[in-house]
């Protein structure tokens, strides 16, 4: 039986257990358990804080773990990152208050620098020849410099709303992050197997994330222009109605370009178009 880290509570463990569900696996909502055994796989959730996650892994008292990558980074404990996971997409970044005179990297010499990320950072400010004075914080990073503690932070930004609300501008990207699938450098060859169904039920998820199945009747002598215009997984199929005059075309379309295409095969003279959710891409 393989044992996965995932984390208790917090941004990763809804879409954790989401992701895990999409791929048939049903795991206890963490919270207050410490453990629970999966239902329609052969593996163990072990809840854990995000943080001790690439610990536990590493150590082998998990076998595979959920993490974000700029955890991983952080820890910089010997890992496998296996899969990227499309979720809890983020950037860890420097920003200073507004009125700050920010004229460049060098700026940063000599500064107080608040985070929860120095590994991170003094890495960072060492690759850039950058002195500074890092402050290890736990959270509530943004609001260090208007308390007097900092003159600047180094953490994770998404929308960019809480540092707009703290009075705090981005000035510089240092990585970009997403959860990923981790595991341990040396597995049995058993588990081994575990990780690799896991990872092609998760990919089959996560190329299928976006896109819709979309099916109409179009007439017989437009057919070939649709195709032209329409993207496939080859092409799109063309089947034949009763009707010789007509034929329905199957497709599978980005969600982003979706409208686009529609109102261009409405007026090729495509009708009774369906669009359908897709669940899962196995390749
Ligand atoms: N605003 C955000 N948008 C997208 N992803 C985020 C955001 N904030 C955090 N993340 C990602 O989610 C991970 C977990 O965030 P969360 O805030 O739950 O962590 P935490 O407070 O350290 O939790 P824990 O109690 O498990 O230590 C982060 O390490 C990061 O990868
Ligand atoms: O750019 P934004 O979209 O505002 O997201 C960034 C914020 O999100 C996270 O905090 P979270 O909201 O999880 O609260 P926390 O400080 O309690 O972890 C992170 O620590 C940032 O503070
Ligand atoms: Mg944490």
């Amino acid at each position: 039986m393989i044992k996965i880290a995932i984390q208790s509570k917090g941004r990763l463990n809804e879409d954790t257990t989401q992701l895990l569900a999409d791929a048939g696996i049903t795991v206890g909502a963490g919270h207050r358990q410490l453990i629970s055994r999966a239902k329609g796989f052969d593996m163990e959730a072990l809840y854990l804080r995000d943080d001790d996650i690439p610990q536990a892994v590493s150590m082998g008292v998990a076998d595979a773990g959920i993490v974000g990558q700029n955890e991983v980074e952080e820890r910089g404990e010997p890992l496998r990152v296996v899969m990227r996971l499309g979720f809890s997409a983020c950037r860890l970044s420097l920003a200073v208050p507004k009125d700050s005179g920010y004229d460049g990297l060098r700026w940063f010499d000599g500064r107080r620098i608040a985070t929860s990320y120095p590994r991170i950072l003094s890495q960072f400010f060492e690759s850039e020849n950058i002195r500074a004075e890092i402050h290890e914080i736990a959270g509530s990073v943004e609001v260090a410099p208007a308390v007097g503690m900092a003159d600047a932070i180094f953490d994770i930004v998404s929308s960019g709303g809480t540092l707009l609300q703290n009075g705090l501008t981005e000035v510089h990207t240092v990585m970009q992050s997403e959860a990923v699938l981790v595991a341990s450098r040396q597995l049995p060859p058993d588990k081994e197997r575990d990780i690799e169904k896991l990872c092609f039920r998760f990919r089959s998820i996560i190329d299928s994330r976006g896109l819709k199945y979309v099916v109409m009747n179009i007439p017989a002598d437009r057919v070939a222009a649709a195709v032209g215009m329409l993207p496939g997984m080859k092409s799109p199929t063309v089947l034949p109605l009763a009707d010789p005059a007509w034929s329905s075309l199957h497709v599978v379309i980005r969600q982003s370009e979706l409208w686009d295409k529609i109102e261009q095969l409405k007026q090729m003279g495509a009708q009774d178009i369906l669009v359908l959710a897709l669940e899962n891409i196995i390749r």
